[in-house]
């Protein structure tokens, strides 16, 4: 079987032009705040393409860029100026940061209601518990384009390789969500291809650079390669999947770059339109 290849970039393309339409008609401009820490070349460079993102959809943003030597304290400050400021509506802290600076104190600052990222621990109950949430924006993007390929989680076996908090925990989530049976495996999962090579859905979000081969994939399975590995000789992006072997063998194949990556700007603009309307809380029971 040749795979049908799901690209990102043209679903990302369709699905920006209809958030543009969508923000015609609000009565605010949505408003993005992002902040950058430090000086990483991949954060600067994801930034740019979240930058230039709202601005094709007409979202409004207010990129921060700080020096890694950034305290806490002043990092926390201006999270309460954002959460206080009733013209932005979602804010964006950039991942990783600088390591003397607490990622979960961060997180856990951000209003609840601005947090596009989805990653503040009052969302992510949320979705545990099957209320309306901000979702992160890789595992919405992942579950969008399933359902345009075709590919019905129900009742499905569904592997997860990666268990971080950004990818691989809620993308299994919103797996379960749909009613497949979901499987989460990581570094101290013992023979890896048997499990995976069980999977309808296969989610490879390890950051492994080709770690997933065509042994590891079930014959017409729907594989979804989230990897952002940059290649140092080339500089060239590459996924945790060996496309070119994989595509032979499974159904459908999202490329790298080209895919997830792409999906998951498109979700960023989503969930900051989501948020500018303001109604994500409204049926709180
Ligand atoms: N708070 C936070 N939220 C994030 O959503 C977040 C983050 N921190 N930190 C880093 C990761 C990574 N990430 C990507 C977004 C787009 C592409 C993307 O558009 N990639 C293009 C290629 C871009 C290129 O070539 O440099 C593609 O795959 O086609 C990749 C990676 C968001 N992240």
């Amino acid at each position: 079987m040749t795979a049908k290849i799901i690209s990102g970039k043209e679903l990302s393309t369709q699905l920006r032009g209809e958030l543009a339409d969508e923000v015609r008609e609000l009565k605010v401009t949505p408003s993005l705040a992002v902040i950058l820490v430090g000086d990483d070349p991949a954060s600067h460079s994801y930034v740019r393409g979240k930058e230039k993102a709202c601005k094709a959809a007409g979202i409004h943003s207010i990129v921060k860029h700080h020096p890694s030597s950034l305290r806490e304290d002043e990092l926390l400050a201006e999270i309460d100026a954002f959460n206080e400021d009733s013209s932005v509506h979602g804010i964006l802290v950039q991942l990783p940061l600088p390591e003397h600076i607490s990622e979960n104190a961060v997180i856990e600052r951000i209003a609840v209601n601005k947090d596009v990222d989805g990653f503040h621990p009052v969302n992510v109950g949320r979705l545990l518990t099957g209320k309306k949430a901000f979702t992160p924006c890789t595992p919405l993007g992942i579950m969008k384009m399933l359902e345009i390929s075709g590919v019905e989680p129900r009742g499905k076996r569904a592997v997860v390789v990666g268990r971080s908090q950004l990818v691989g925990r809620p993308v299994g989530q919103l797996l379960l969500n749909e009613d497949a049976t979901v499987t989460y495996c990581h570094s101290k999962t013992k023979d890896l291809a048997s499990v995976t090579s069980q999977a309808d859905i296969l989610i490879a979000a390890a950051g492994r650079a080709g770690m997933i081969g065509e042994a590891h994939v079930k014959e017409g399975a729907a594989v979804i390669d989230v990897g952002v590995n940059r290649v140092e000789s080339t500089g060239k992006l590459t996924g945790d999947v060996q496309f070119e072997d994989v595509k032979e063998k499974a159904g459908w194949i999202t490329p790298v770059p080209g895919g997830v990556g792409p999906m998951t700007i498109t979700m960023l603009l989503h969930n900051t339109v989501e948020a500018a309307r303001g109604t994500m809380f409204d049926d709180e029971s």
